[in-house]
């Protein structure tokens, strides 16, 4: 099977802050495979290099050694992007708009109007279960609320892979939980979630598959399950181990 997500050699150097310095190297020689129907959770310590890397995925940033795939196409090329949805790990929508407005808005830059628009507004308002509060503006939205917005935005041209950046980020139990349950529907619906998070315990439950990046490179890459069996520990110390906080203090 192709993978529908790719990263050959990646390399990203930022320039240095000030003259004379070296470049700052975020990515280092990353190669990764996703595949199509994943949940892959993206992982590592702050600073590791998960949003530069997804940044290279989205356009925003340009390899500076390496090449990156989307469904088989260089990201390069525009094209790569056509079935992707993406929620950064800060979003800043307008905050007098309602859920629906805002929907609507994203709707309209990828050309969907009509009745079409309208239906799948409601199914994503359904999903993200946010259909009460569809006509409040955002400035009245909790943050776990306005999560699940940017995750309706992110799916309203009905993408088949989803990039999402911590998407948990400073919800609460609750919050972190309908996330969760909306990723595992989204599999259900034959879609690829790849994701950066924090949250190790949830990655554990959703993700199929996970890469543990630290400093810029690729630690190790397998299934969950592989990984806690072959480790004999949770996933939280499975991560510590790998980026190389000592085990006692770890099991
Ligand atoms: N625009 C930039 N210019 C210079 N250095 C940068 C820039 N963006 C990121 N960096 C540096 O590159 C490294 C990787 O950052 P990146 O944001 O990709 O990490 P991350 O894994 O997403 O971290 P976090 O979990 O905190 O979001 C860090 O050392 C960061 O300081």
């Amino acid at each position: 099977m192709e993978p529908i997500l790719k990263t050959e050699h990646l390399r990203v150097e930022y320039p240095p802050a000030r003259r004379g310095e070296p470049p700052k190297v975020a990515v280092k020689d990353l190669s990764l495979r996703v595949y199509p129907g994943e949940v892959f959770g993206f992982l590592g310590p702050n600073g590791a290099g998960k949003t530069t890397t997804m940044n290279v995925l989205l356009g925003f940033v340009r390899p500076t050694g390496g090449e990156a795939y989307l469904f088989g196409v260089n990201v390069k090329d525009p094209i790569a992007r056509q079935r992707i949805g993406y929620l950064p790990e800060l979003t800043y929508y307008y905050r007098f708009l309602t859920a629906e407005e805002i929907l609507r808005f994203y709707g309209r830059l990828f050309g969907l109007g009509g009745a079409e628009l309208d239906r799948r507004i409601d199914r994503l308002l359904k999903l993200v279960e946010l259909e009460s509060a569809r006509h409040r503006p955002l400035k009245h939205y909790s943050k776990g609320m306005q999560q699940r917005v940017g995750l309706a935005q992110a799916l309203i041209n009905d993408p088949d892979l989803l990039i999402l950046d911590e998407p948990t980020s400073g919800l609460d139990p609750l919050g972190r939980m309908k996330v969760r349950e909306i990723i595992q529907r989204l599999k259900n619906e034959g879609k690829t979630v790849f994701f950066s998070s924090h949250e190790l315990g949830e990655v554990e439950t959703v993700c199929d598959r996970v890469a543990i990046v630290h400093q810029g490179e690729l630690k190790v890459e397998g299934r969950v399950e592989d990984l806690v069996r072959s480790h004999q520990a949770n996933l939280e110390q499975v991560f510590l181990r790998i980026i190389g906080y000592p085990t006692s203090l770890a099991a």
